[in-house]
């Protein structure tokens, strides 16, 4: 679980509160503020805001869900704003898959020659902590499984 909290930010134009990025696990259960708009997500190249519905949680499919789908269903890609008046919490739970498993395309998920693997078998445990080390920019970490084609 990660807790984000974003001060009010003088420059909102020049500072993210979280830089894109996907997340690396299956999927992710976001808790937001529900009176500051901060997440977006990017969305046929455009980044759109998603606003905050009281009482209710955003779940983002994650990129273990990507791989494993052979890319079927992608990871979203988003990141966090900040606003020049209000400070915005977030809590975000990430479900992880186990450490030891091996992910790559389910074979129900690949369709040779129509859609061959995407993706690359790997470790969970060395993929996330690839994707941990490495600055957040966007879905760049993901060309680490792609199968270059
Ligand atoms: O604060 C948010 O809305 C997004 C946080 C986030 O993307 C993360 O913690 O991975
Ligand atoms: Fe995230």
């Amino acid at each position: 679980m990660r807790m984000n909290y974003y001060p009010p930010c003088s420059s909102p134009d020049l500072v993210f509160g979280v830089s894109p990025h996907s997340d690396g696990g299956s999927l992710t259960v976001l808790l937001q503020d529900d009176d500051v708009i901060g997440l977006q997500i990017k969305h046929k190249g455009e980044w759109i805001p998603v606003k905050p519905i009281p009482n209710a949680l955003v779940v983002n499919i994650s990129d273990a869900i990507e791989i494993m789908s052979n890319g079927v269903y992608k990871s979203i890609e988003h990141r966090a704003i900040t606003n020049e008046k209000k400070a915005r919490i977030s809590a975000a739970a990430f479900a992880h898959v186990d450490d030891e498993l091996e992910i790559g395309p389910l074979d129900s998920m690949v369709d040779d020659p129509h859609r061959p693997p995407m993706y690359k078998k790997i470790k969970y445990i060395d993929y996330i902590r690839q994707v941990l080390a490495r600055k957040m920019d966007g879905k760049d970490h993901t060309d680490l499984v792609k199968i270059q084609t």
